[in-house]
């Protein structure tokens, strides 16, 4: 087990894979204490695909998920675990960073990840946890990651990116986030990020998937909920259907307006369309600035609430320009 005084000491430190460094640190919009690293297009692979996994640093993704769980076969878990280690050490990744999906607590294969991930010496700088149901999973995890980490000689700490996936993952959101950010406090972890798993999750409820997936609309809804709650970037849904590019752009535009901060990318056409929507245009942080300056103005001359380009203004669309300032620089 590891000794408490080096449980601590991981609690001080921040990104393990120094190779990727944050191009800027700030709050996240619309948060004020935690450190934000853009992930608007979190690119997912096979792990045991190693021609794709070297295409990555050619893509000019944020952010990129080495998966171990259902991208790769019951019979090929093994070797995806060895390639994906065997790649943290050989690819030079660049600005995207590496995170990588293991298997969920329930299956059984998780430890067996771990252990192999922790191996590398590039650790990823994030650890995607799929299919997150209860407390007691959690607990799992964090006990399962204590140890693997206690075998090594590095003192890591990984962001954590929890993946929302079922209708009792859903009914238990607010325990399940609440225990991960208190299991935190001794673990080499920090919640970074909650996701929805769109697929899962609609094959758990008897959904139908559709273009529109108004089907999904109510989960995606109490996952940015929950996530702005908590802190946590939202990560949106993978469109499945990669060839289709229109819709893919519709659907990352709706996500961005429903406060999710990324999405899931399945293939390499659609990182800049889910990048450039999660990005604001240029012509609404002109009209950001601007409004923030009149707002600036206003409150001098005593003005809570004025007009500006034919709209009210007050304080909660300051906020919202504000954010849009912010998610602009971060992006930089
Ligand atoms: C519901 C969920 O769980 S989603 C998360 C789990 N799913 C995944 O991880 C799937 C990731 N995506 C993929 O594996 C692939 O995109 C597939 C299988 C869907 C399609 O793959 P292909 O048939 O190779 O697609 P396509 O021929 O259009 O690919 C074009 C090029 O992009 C590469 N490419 C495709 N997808 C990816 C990817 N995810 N990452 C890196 N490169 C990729 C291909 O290798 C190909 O290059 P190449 O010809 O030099 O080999
Ligand atoms: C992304 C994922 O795991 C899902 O949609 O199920
Ligand atoms: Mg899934």
């Amino acid at each position: 087990m590891a000794s408490r005084s080096k449980l601590v000491r991981v609690l001080f430190q921040t990104s393990v894979r120094l190779s990727t460094p944050l191009r800027s640190y700030c709050s996240a919009p619309g948060q004020h204490s935690i450190i934000f690293r853009p992930r608007r297009a979190l690119l997912f692979v096979a792990g045991n695909d190693e021609r794709k996994i070297c295409k990555i640093p050619t893509l000019d993704a944020d952010c990129v998920v080495m998966d171990c769980e259902d991208a790769v076969a019951p019979s090929k878990k093994d070797e995806a675990r060895k390639t994906v280690t065997r790649m943290l050490d050989e690819v030079d990744f660049g600005r995207t960073e590496c995170a990588v999906r293991i298997n969920s607590v329930d299956s059984g294969l998780a430890d067996d990840d771990l252990l192999a991930i922790l191996q590398a010496k590039n650790l990823p700088s994030a650890i995607v946890l799929p299919k997150v149901e209860s407390v007691e999973e959690m607990q799992t995890f964090a006990a399962n990651l204590n140890t693997a980490v206690a075998e090594i000689e590095v003192n890591p700490t990984f962001d954590l990116f929890a993946i929302l996936e079922s209708a009792k993952g859903l009914m238990n959101l607010q325990p399940i986030l609440q225990e991960i950010v208190s299991l935190s406090d001794m673990s080499p972890f920090r919640l970074a990020a909650l996701a929805f798993g769109s697929e899962d999750f609609a094959a758990d409820i008897g959904a139908s998937r559709t273009s529109e997936a108004t089907e999904l609309l109510y989960a995606r809804q109490m996952v940015v909920l929950a996530a702005k709650a908590f802190g946590l970037q939202a990560i949106d849904y993978a469109s499945v259907d990669f060839k289709d590019t229109e819709s893919l752009k519709r659907q990352a535009e709706e996500g961005a307006r429903f406060g999710f901060t990324g999405k899931v990318a399945i293939h390499p056409l659609q990182v800049p369309i889910i990048q450039q929507a999660f990005s604001p245009s240029p012509e609404r942080v002109v009209w950001a600035r601007g409004l923030i300056q009149a707002f600036q103005q206003h409150q001098q001359e005593g003005k809570g609430v004025f007009m500006y380009e034919g709209r009210m203004i007050d304080k909660p669309i300051l906020l919202q320009a504000q954010n849009m300032v912010q998610s602009e620089a971060v992006e930089k």
